[in-house]
């Protein structure tokens, strides 16, 4: 058997917190130098009260993960991190069980403090989630129009798409409709850039309050907007537009008054979104063409060859 002293002068080197802990009794047998400048050793002590200052054996002791049936050290090494709420500090223990110089089965803790590893460690989590917030409100902002909060172009041809390709998959109608402000320069001429803007701004929140939510708006340039109705003939297309057309005309923009034209179309088999904005563009030609603040439709039944729209 091994002189204690060796035992000791071996653990007292080391410049981690060490502690020795008999498992059958289940008291701190030893405690090494570094470990005494945290904790006072009292010989006959229970380690959980020693250690963890608690009054019955804690919920996550590892000794019986240590031992053999018999009850002697099987060689494992359990490594586990714990806060110590008495003192606000995380540790990694590292626990082992052994034979002590007195031929007792001991199970032996190095305990290291990890509260400024696990500081960085939460600093870097805490960076990870701000970065995602951030890049999902960049991707939020990369598809939305600046002045008008709508969809942007790009984000509308990425819908389009993905409608023109329902449509065709599944053989159900899809329409498009093209809203075109009615002499938007004279607002801007008349009551300047600014009111321009919030008419617009205005309108953009007439649109949206007035659509469903599968339909999807967006500011198509200027004074153009796109919106695409999944599920909805060029007939029910021509409804929704009048009701739109109806609320433009009777909205108060205080001084600035405002009417649109619309140009509709619905999805013809062999489509690409391509095909469909021109043939709506073609429809709002018309409409602006008939007068203004009114509606057209180009769908399958009254397809004008492109050299026939009056240019
Ligand atoms: N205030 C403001 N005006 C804009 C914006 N984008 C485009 N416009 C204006 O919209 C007007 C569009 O003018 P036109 O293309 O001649 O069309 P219109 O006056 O609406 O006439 P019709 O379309 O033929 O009825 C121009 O004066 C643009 O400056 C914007 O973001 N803000």
């Amino acid at each position: 058997m091994l002189d204690d002293s060796i035992f000791e002068a071996l653990f007292d080197a080391i410049p981690f917190g060490i502690y020795v802990v008999d498992v059958n009794y289940r008291e701190v047998v030893y405690v090494n130098q570094a470990f005494k400048q945290a904790i006072e050793h009292k010989p006959g002590l229970k380690c959980w009260q020693q250690i963890y200052q608690q009054d019955q054996p804690c919920l996550f002791c590892k000794i019986p993960e240590l031992v053999n049936g018999s009850g002697k050290p099987n060689g494992k090494v359990v490594v586990f991190e714990y806060f110590n709420d008495t003192n606000d500090c995380w540790y990694q223990l590292q626990e082992s069980a052994m034979v002590w110089h007195d031929g007792r089965v001991v199970k032996y803790s190095i305990s290291v403090d990890i509260s400024q590893l696990k500081e960085v460690q939460n600093s870097l989590a805490e960076a990870h989630a701000e970065l995602a917030l951030k890049n999902r409100e960049l991707e939020k902002l990369a598809n939305l129009d600046r002045l008008t909060s709508l969809n942007n172009r790009l984000k509308l041809d990425e819908i389009h798409l993905q409608e023109v390709q329902r449509a065709e998959r599944f053989n159900h109608p899809c329409s498009i409709m093209l809203l075109d402000l009615d002499n938007f320069k004279e607002v801007n001429d008349q009551y300047g850039h600014q009111m321009g803007d919030s008419v617009l701004i205005n309108i953009a929140g007439l649109l949206k309050a007035n659509l469903r939510k599968v339909d999807t708006v967006g500011r198509w340039g200027g004074e153009e907007f796109l919106i695409i109705c999944p599920e909805t003939s060029t007939q029910q297309c021509v409804f929704l537009a009048e009701k739109l057309r109806q609320a433009l005309e009777n909205y108060n923009h205080g001084t600035a008054q405002c009417t649109g034209s619309f140009g509709i179309t619905g999805y013809i088999p062999g489509d690409r979104p391509e095909t469909m904005v021109r043939r709506a563009d073609n429809a709002l030609y018309l409409a602006k063409h008939a007068g203004r603040n009114c509606v057209r439709v180009i769908d399958s039944n009254n397809l004008i060859p492109l050299r026939e729209i009056p240019g």
